[in-house]
């Protein structure tokens, strides 16, 4: 067996498992009228489980690894915490082989609290990317990655309601990367489309306008002559959407310069791109540096594009957004 095998297993069967949790929430949202009425808690539900199972298995293997994960338990403690406690425990425990009790449940998220830093192993857990997309009934992800000594080794995503192939969203949806759809145990190769000039591009950003600049953006695209609509997905399905071809940039521009990255938003998207040859740095073309503790605080913004381009679009990136 490959080094970290193991490893690559057990966070595919996390992932996979956390990701139908969501799913079955989504599914159910779709069609109900949650959305219309702005009610974040089907959401809230789903993200608590999303990082309980995923924690659970991973403490299942490797009871000693630390996790970052975005949840913690608070609000689902004491009495006023009930409701929303037995409502996670009864998703989580559709998914999970050994159904846990109150108190575990509890545990297994508060597993996620580990600070970070630049030695040995750890995992971060993002339970649910994309919030927003996941109420507007659009794209949302699971994100799971073991980093070592700041560096990332393996990395999962789990991409519900993301077509397995964009021009037929109609006909399956539901994408694991790395790397295979839901319903296939067989795994495919993915690789970023070959592009030598960036005028032939298409960018994708959030949809958020406040989580990345849509007019610094549009500015670099015409300083690069591209000419195609920005694909706007919420979530780390950008990554995934960049590695496979649909499209060849990836642009996260800070709105608010105080804003430190997380390391779980990235560290899932961010392997699943290198492995399909991408580049990933910041505006300053510096390398993301994930051993600094829970935040990309070394980093600012996000620039992903095939190798051959990551030149020209450094370059408008900073013409356009430091005024270089
Ligand atoms: N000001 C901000 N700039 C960049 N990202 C942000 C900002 N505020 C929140 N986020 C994060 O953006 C991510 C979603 O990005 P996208 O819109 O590209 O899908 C979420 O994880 C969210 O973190 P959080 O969940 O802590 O609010
Ligand atoms: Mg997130």
């Amino acid at each position: 067996m490959s080094v970290l095998a193991i490893e690559r297993a057990v966070a595919i069967n996390a992932v996979l498992r956390a990701s139908k949790v969501c799913q079955k929430v989504f599914q159910s949202l779709v069609t109900s009228d949650t959305v219309i009425k702005k009610d974040r808690s089907p959401v809230t539900v789903a993200d608590f489980s999303a990082q309980a199972v995923v924690n659970t298995i991973l403490y299942e293997s490797f009871p000693n690894d630390p996790i970052v994960g975005e949840e913690e338990s608070g609000s689902l403690r004491g009495d006023s915490g009930k409701e929303l406690r037995d409502k996670v425990l009864s998703l989580t425990n559709t998914v999970l082989d050994t159904p846990l009790d109150d108190k575990e449940l509890l545990a297994a998220i508060d597993r996620g609290s580990y600070p970070g830093g630049s030695h040995g192993r750890m995992w971060t857990i993002d339970p649910i990317d994309g919030t927003m997309g996941f109420l507007r009934g659009e794209q949302f992800c699971v994100g799971l990655a073991l980093i070592i000594d700041g560096d990332v080794h393996i990395s999962v995503l789990g991409c519900p309601n993301l077509p397995v192939d964009f021009k037929s969203p109609e006909i399956e949806r539901g994408c694991l990367f790395v790397a295979r759809n839901f319903s296939s145990t067989e795994e495919t190769q993915i690789h970023m489309a070959d592009i030598s000039s960036s005028s032939a591009a298409t960018f994708c950003e959030s949809v958020v306008p406040t989580h990345s600049s849509h007019k610094e953006a549009a500015e670099i695209a015409s300083l690069l002559g591209i000419t195609k609509l920005p694909l706007r997905l919420d979530s780390m399905c950008k990554y995934a959407a960049v590695a496979r071809g649909d499209a060849n940039i990836y642009l996260r521009l800070p709105v608010r310069i105080d804003y430190e990255e997380n390391i779980w938003d990235h560290a899932p998207g961010f392997l699943v791109v290198k492995e399909a040859g991408g580049i990933i740095t910041d505006i300053h073309n510096k390398p993301l540096d994930f051993s600094l503790g829970r935040t990309l605080k070394a980093n600012k913004g996000i620039v992903v594009t095939h190798s051959k381009i990551h030149g020209q679009v450094i370059d408008a990136v900073q013409k356009v957004v430091l005024k270089q």
